[in-house]
């Protein structure tokens, strides 16, 4: 279903005269070489004759052109705003008209080196639609000729004598070619390739003017669908806008009248040629009167096809009249100039072919596309890739690369990061013991010897009342100190190896300030490390949320619509992602805290430690070992409890890769049996085609019979006519002694006979001579009315001859008897 939209470039009006334009061609050599010299002349948009002084008759058209005007002025001025409007949706017609050799392929075909309207047009068709992303186009060409009346596929050699058929519903032109070849454009090139071959077909013979004459009607029609595309619009749920127009650009065969034909086959050809131009000019005529009146479109094949873009079904036309200003030729010239004048008073409606349903063939390929790419992303995500087709699929690639590497960073960070904590944990118990001893042995040092043994156990009891956390309960330092060995044992743990020497206590303090700087310089690192991570993160939060809002999982696209079970597959896999992300995420913050919780902790033990040496909190130096086989144990450990999620991921992936597979391997299945249905449909056609042709021929036969033997019946009838006519009475002696001459063969055949038979019964002794012999003349004989009188003589002339006769039956029924 179509609906005819106004087209806003004619300022409110919907009628349009047809575009009339004459060109004339330079006198060529053959004409300058039999003494033609030039008549016509242009001035302006005026054409004229020439006399001796001025123009006598005088024609005005929209455009003139003269001799040097080159193909591509010609295209702009007449043919480019036709071009355009049909990929707008509006039927165009380009026709070149005028006699033989007057220039009208050289306008619409052209040369290489000057391209004429039909190059000029494709050219600018694909220009447009490479200027108009926000609209999907689909291009048909088809081919064919009219030679003799008869309709063929230039396209295909094998489609012949095509029918015209007619459909109400078409959109655009109802008027349509049964079973024309159509090929979709993919190119300039392509076009034009396709083009060539079919000229290659058509059927041109030399004539009195032109060597290489068109013997044909060659149209070239272009079928434009035109859409919006879906992903321009603005609004989602808004109808896709949709066009069809039909260009057709028309080189006519030559328009000089069957005395210019020089042979039987070539005025047949001419009658037939202007059988179509004939009715072109009637319907040109009738047309341009604007009255009601019956228009004989149906009277050739020509106007036929192009009753749509001709009438009121809404086209822009242009008629390019091709003339040589040759004196032999002044006289057809003048014709030409004549139809033109006729053809500019032509109106036809100009409007937009909108199609409002689905019909169109852009439609159906729009919704089969959306459907194979939704196939497509189907396969993909259950491959676990992504859509071939989305134009970002190398960057979406690239992301979940880094976002999987990210993730194994960030995991081993953790572990990392897990084993660092409980290296502080372990030593932050082993600062705040070492400290404890320090603070001990300095007084023990600093003390009278009866004060040192009460020292040691004060400092014992202070190092065993310190938490983990570094909490010191009150009154530590009150507490009596441990004995000297206790102490040497506890920094000896601390540094994980050598012994402590008696009496190097204060070294060892110094050293225990080391450690402690360690330690800072370790928390400070993993405060670094909690912000990479924390960057990182937000980053990969970034990246994941471009994966979802690049397959409609995005911020407020939820509602995006998906297959049932496979969305639920694919959300499985999103959730699977999301909570690995989750999971970390809560690793992140705890792993945060709890470093927070270290600082302050360290921060507290420095000052403790500050305050039981009496030194700068600054100065407190503890000395660290590591210990990589833990931090390996903690890595294996987080490995093993990441395997079962990892697994389980896995696991799911396969079984959904299993599935598509399947899919596929249905749909290629389907695929496979509508082609084997394709090809036998396509059996059947060819055989119905075959059959049909048969038909055709045979028919033809028949036809030929049905001529001969009318022919015969009319022979027939006339010979009947002249026999019912024959009168004896009427007839001239001349006629009467001719027919008496053929009697009295007759009657000899019969003497002959006579005398046969009786030598017969002589010859067999029987019933000895011929008793009685019955005559009975033949029709020709009697039938003619012959008179009693020249029978008689006949028969005496038999008696004569000394046969004995009695009775003689005559054909009419009466008795004759001898005299
Ligand atoms: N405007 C022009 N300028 C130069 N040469 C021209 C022009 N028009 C036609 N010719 C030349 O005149 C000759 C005949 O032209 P063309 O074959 O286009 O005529 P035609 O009208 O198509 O003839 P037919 O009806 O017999 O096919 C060609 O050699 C062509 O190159």
């Amino acid at each position: 279903m179509t609906q005819m939209m106004k087209y806003e470039g004619l300022e409110g009006s919907q009628k349009n005269r047809v575009l009339v334009a004459v060109r004339f061609r330079p006198l060529s050599d053959k004409e300058r070489g039999r003494g033609d010299h030039e008549v016509w002349e242009c001035s302006g948009n005026a054409v004229g004759i020439l006399e001796d002084v001025g123009m006598k008759v005088k024609f005005i058209y929209d455009h003139v052109f003269e001799p040097r005007t080159d193909n591509r002025t010609v295209y702009k001025t007449v043919a480019s705003p036709i071009v355009q409007s049909a990929l707008d949706g509006i039927n165009g017609t380009v026709f070149a008209y005028g006699v033989t050799s007057s220039g009208k392929t050289h306008t619409m075909m052209g040369t290489d080196d000057t391209p004429g309207i039909v190059p000029h047009a494709i050219a600018e068709v694909f220009r447009c639609i490479a200027r108009t992303p926000n609209k999907e186009f689909l291009l048909r060409l088809s081919m064919m000729e009219i030679y003799n009346e008869v309709l063929n596929d230039l396209l295909d050699p094998a489609r012949t004598n095509l029918r015209l058929r007619e459909d109400q519903r078409k959109a655009g032109n109802t008027i349509y070619v049964e079973g024309i070849r159509e090929e979709t454009l993919v190119s300039v090139e392509h076009a034009l390739q396709i083009i060539a071959a079919g000229n290659e077909q058509r059927k041109t013979s030399a004539t009195a003017f032109n060597e290489g004459s068109s013997r044909s009607h060659t149209i070239i029609r272009i079928t434009i669908e035109a859409s919006d595309r879906a992903d321009a619009l603005t609004d989602p749920n808004a109808r896709l806008g949709r066009t069809i127009s039909y260009l057709n650009l028309i080189d006519l065969a030559g328009s000089e009248s069957a005395k210019a034909e020089v042979n039987r086959s070539q005025r047949m050809e001419g009658s037939f040629i202007n059988k179509s131009l004939l009715t072109l000019g009637t319907v040109i005529h009738k047309l341009s009167e604007g009255k009601a009146a019956h228009i004989p479109f149906r009277d050739s094949k020509l106007t036929r096809l192009l009753q749509g873009s001709l009438t009121g079904s809404g086209a822009r036309i242009a008629v390019i009249c091709t003339i040589t200003p040759a004196s032999t030729q002044a006289e057809e010239t003048h014709n030409t100039l004549k139809f033109a004048s006729r053809a500019k008073r032509i109106e036809v409606s100009v409007a937009r072919n909108e199609i409002m349903d689905q019909s169109s063939l852009i439609a159906r390929y729009q919704q089969e596309i959306q459907l194979l790419k939704g196939q497509l992303d189907m396969v993909m995500r259950e491959r676990g890739g992504l859509p071939l087709h989305d134009p970002l699929h190398p960057e979406v690639r690239t992301l979940r690369e880094r976002l999987e590497e990210e993730r194994q960073a960030l995991l081993a960070r953790e572990r990392d990061k897990l084993a660092l904590q409980q290296r502080i944990a372990r030593l932050t118990q082993c600062i705040l013991h070492g400290a404890a001893a320090a603070t001990q042995m300095e007084k023990r040092l600093r003390a009278p010897p009866s004060e040192q043994a009460a020292a040691a156990a004060a400092a014992a009891a202070q190092a065993s009342s310190l938490s983990i956390g570094g909490e010191v309960s009150a009154g530590s330092r009150e507490a009596a100190p441990p004995p000297l060995a206790d102490v040497a044992t506890t920094v000896a743990g601390v540094r994980g190896a050598g012994a402590l020497f008696p009496g190097a206590d204060l070294e060892r303090a110094s050293t225990a300030r080391g450690v402690s700087e360690a330690v800072e310089v370790e928390a400070d690192l993993l405060r670094r490390q909690v912000h990479v991570l924390a960057t990182e993160l937000a980053e990969r939060d970034r990246m994941l949320q471009t994966i979802h809002s690049m397959r409609g999982y995005g911020g407020g696209s939820s509602g995006t619509s998906r297959g049932g079970g496979d969305g639920d597959e694919d959300d499985v896999a999103m959730q699977v992602m999301l909570a690995d992300r989750d999971f970390m995420q809560t690793q992140l913050q705890a792993a945060d805290a709890h470093s927070g919780k270290l600082a302050l902790a360290l921060e507290r033990m420095r000052r403790k430690l500050a305050a039981a040496t009496g030194q700068d909190p600054e100065s407190i130096d503890y000395g660290l070992d590591a210990s990589p086989e833990e931090a390996e144990g903690d890595l294996a450990e987080l490995a093993e409890a990441a395997r079962p999620l990892r697994h389980g991921y896995d696991h799911v992936l396969a079984e959904k890769v299993l599935k598509m597979e399947e899919k596929v391997l249905l749909v290629l299945q389907a695929i496979r049996a509508k082609e084997e249905q394709l090809s036998n449909q396509r059996h059947v056609l060819e055989t119905l085609t075959g059959l049909e042709d048969q038909v055709q021929v045979r028919l033809r036969e028949l036809e030929g019979e049905n001529g001969s033997l009318r022919q015969e019946l009319e022979r027939l009838d006339a010979q009947n006519n002249n026999l019912q006519g024959y009168n004896l009475d009427y007839m001239s002696n001349e006629d009467l002694g001719e027919l008496i001459g053929s009697l009295t063969q007759a009657v000899e055949r019969v003497r002959i006979t006579v005398q046969l038979r009786r030598l017969a019964s002589k010859k067999g002794g029987g019933a000895g001579s011929v008793q009685a012999l019955n005559l009975s003349l033949d029709g020709s004989a009697t039938s003619g009315g012959m008179t009693r009188e020249a029978m008689r003589r006949a028969l005496e002339e038999l008696q004569s001859n000394g046969h004995s006769r009695r009775t003689t039956a005559m054909s009419d029924g009466s008795d004759f008897s001898p005299l």
